[in-house]
């Protein structure tokens, strides 16, 4: 399909216009085009890079980055209680959209989690109803003998996996002295690895399988997965690229706004095209809010002032933005020990670059990462009472909304089988001191050579906001990403943080880093609370998590679509992708969006 052509388009009426071919637009475009009857037209304001390297190779991800051709590239605002730190807004601008420059990670939501959704006033979407979609996205590839024992003590069994999804979802086949240490080091700690994530649960270590085709050793996002070259030849769907959707066009029939078309720009040409049942959004979570205020569809007061004719008053479009920071420790590895940062030695990247080519195995063909989920063990009961009585206090007063969430969330740290941080071992340096940009980051800019291990707590409090700067569809909206600002995420976070001193100094760790050694993080070890919450300020990231900013919830909760995903006060507007999360999930959060946007298709399949 040729998708930079918009020839023909306008003689066509399209049953469904979909918003965004990202990780979720494509996923329900493909699955509404299986009906043979519906027509469906999707509107990526990205390229279409569906061969290009960069993409198909899962390693050179980071080469992506800040290319408009394939990222956004926002930046907060300063993030005040970060003194004033700008964070970076990563975000995938091309076909597939973030799957497709995304680092690969496959982890799934914990059931407790999916049932606070559900207890959110949300029937339908608790871990009974919602695990079937975590499987129907994926086909998954187990690892080989020599990698399961590699992992001692992993956990995999072959029957709780997906086995016909598009997404392939698969293991490395060179992983380096620092992952199987992984487990051993948790074992040595008492916590060896209890259960696979898919099944919702579980504490300890786990390999993160990786989004790559095992047989091409491709990345599998959702342009190669959903959009394949066969389903390039359905008649019934047309993709358009380079289409940056400006607004929707709305009437008002019998006590609510219909979307009767949308209005998109090309080139230097703007397009409205009808839509004969519904609109659905896959913006994604930093641009479906923009679309909507764009539509007239928002906080009232803030659509006036920017010259918008308000449809919808909804306060709650663009707030609650959540997302996971993420802080990394580097501690250098021992004298003749390998790391990722050999990388930027051209010789070493060239002959891993040959070693993909020629059978794509090697570091370029797969996900290096392996995770933990793990409860806060440094945090003796009557200090943990302490800290949940700090989050009642600091909840006194706050909106229906925020109080709701609170409670959910204060049950999640509560419960004594939900982990409260996801700990990741990199085998390579991060630089988050020499952002905000993503290649000074990932740069592998500082001598010698390191691992890191980074911390992300699970539910966090903090919410930050995304909101349109003016009513020019070309302006980036105003990002706020409000990570850490909740005082209880502070510490929990340096709490979570010390605890990775712990995990670099524990055997058999301990003997691959070196003794002594430079340090990323600090030059001292930290084991003071305080101090390890100034560091949490100055090293934490963006996991690029973004969600949350149009929560499915009640509407006076702080709501904007419904359980059903239909954004209230609109008759045929729904949203399917990361902004309708009510609580973002434990862990990376790819996964839970290809499974909320297979639900949706067969909500959308069964109301039309
Ligand atoms: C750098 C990076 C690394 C990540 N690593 C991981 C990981 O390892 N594991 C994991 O699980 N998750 C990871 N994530 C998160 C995950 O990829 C995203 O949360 C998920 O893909 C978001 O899906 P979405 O459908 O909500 O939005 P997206 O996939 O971002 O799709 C939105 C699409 O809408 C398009 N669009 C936006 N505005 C308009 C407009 N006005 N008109 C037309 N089109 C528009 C965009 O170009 C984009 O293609 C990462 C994300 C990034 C950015």
């Amino acid at each position: 399909m040729d998708t930079d052509s918009v020839i023909g388009l306008g003689e066509t009426i399209f049953d469904f216009v979909v918003v965004g071919g990202g990780t979720s637009g494509l996923v329900v475009a493909n699955r509404l085009t299986e009906l043979p009857d519906v027509r469906v037209l999707v509107l990526e304001a990205g390229t279409n890079r569906l061969t290009d390297p960069r993409i198909l190779v899962p390693g050179l991800a980071p080469a992506s980055y800040e290319d408009p051709d394939f990222d956004w590239d926002f930046r907060s605002i300063p993030q005040e209680q970060l003194h004033g730190r700008q964070l970076v807004g990563s975000k995938g601008r091309t076909l597939g959209g973030s799957s497709a420059i995304n680092l690969g990670m496959i982890i799934y939501p914990s059931q407790t989690g999916m049932n606070a959704w559900e207890q959110l006033g949300n029937p339908g979407w608790g871990w009974p109803e919602f695990a079937p979609y975590l499987r129907k996205f994926h086909t998954a590839t187990g690892p080989s003998d020599s990698i399961r024992a590699f992992f001692n003590g992993m956990q995999y069994q072959q029957r709780d996996q997906g086995c016909d999804g598009p997404v392939q979802v698969s293991f490395g086949d060179q992983y380096m002295p620092y992952h199987a240490a992984w487990f051993e080091t948790f074992q040595s700690l008492g916590y060896p690895s209890s259960a696979d994530p898919i099944k919702g649960g579980g504490i300890g270590p786990f390999v993160s399988p990786g989004a790559v085709d095992p047989a091409t050793h491709t990345r599998s996002h959702a342009g190669a997965a959903y959009f394949s070259e066969s389903v390039q030849q359905r008649p019934n769907l047309r993709v358009v690229t380079g289409a940056l959707v400006e607004r929707l066009i709305l009437e008002h029939r019998n006590g609510s706004a219909v979307a009767t078309g949308v209005q998109f720009s090309k080139g230097d040409r703007t397009y409205t095209i009808a839509v004969n049942k519904e609109v659905i959004l896959a913006a994604g979570a930093t641009q479906t809010p923009q679309i909507l205020e764009l539509s007239g569809i928002g906080d009232d007061g803030l659509l006036r002032i920017l010259g918008i004719d308000p449809v919808v008053n909804n306060p709650s479009v663009g707030e609650n933005l959540q997302d996971h920071g993420v802080v990394s420790f580097g501690y250098e590895v021992a004298d003749g020990m390998p790391s990722g940062d050999m990388a930027r030695d051209p010789t070493v990247a060239a002959a891993a670059m040959a070693e993909y080519q020629k059978n794509g195995s090697g570091p370029l063909g797969m996900v290096p990462m392996v995770s933990a989920f793990m409860p806060c063990l440094e945090l003796p009961d009557e200090e943990r009472a302490q800290l949940l009585q700090r989050m009642d206090d600091l909840s006194q007063g706050a909106s229906r909304a925020i109080l709701k969430q609170s409670q959910a969330v204060r049950q999640l740290l509560n419960d004594p089988n939900e982990p409260t941080v996801q700990y990741i071992l990199a085998p390579f340096q991060l630089l988050p001191r020499a952002g905000p940009s993503p290649k000074d980051i990932f740069g592998l800019g500082h001598p010698g050579f390191f691992i890191s291990i980074m911390s992300l707590l699970s539910h966090p409090l903090s919410r930050g906001s995304v909101h349109i700067r003016s009513n020019n569809p070309g302006d980036s909206p105003i990002l706020d990403h409000g990570i850490l600002t909740h005082p209880v995420d502070v510490e929990l976070q340096a709490r979570h943080s010390l605890w990775m001193e712990k995990i670099a100094e524990t055997q058999p760790m301990a003997t691959l880093l070196k003794e002594n050694g430079q340090r990323l993080h600090t030059p001292e070890r930290l084991t003071d609370l305080e101090k390890a919450e100034e560091a949490c300020k100055e090293l934490v990231l963006s996991m690029y998590h973004f969600s949350g900013t149009c929560a499915m919830m009640p509407r006076e909760d702080g709501g904007v679509v419904d359980p059903r995903l239909k954004v209230y006060g609109t008759s045929n507007i729904r949203i399917v992708d990361a902004s309708m999360f009510p609580l973002v999930p434990r862990g990376n959060i790819q996964a839970t969006v290809y499974a909320v946007a297979e639900k949706a298709a067969d909500m959308i399949r069964q109301d039309v």
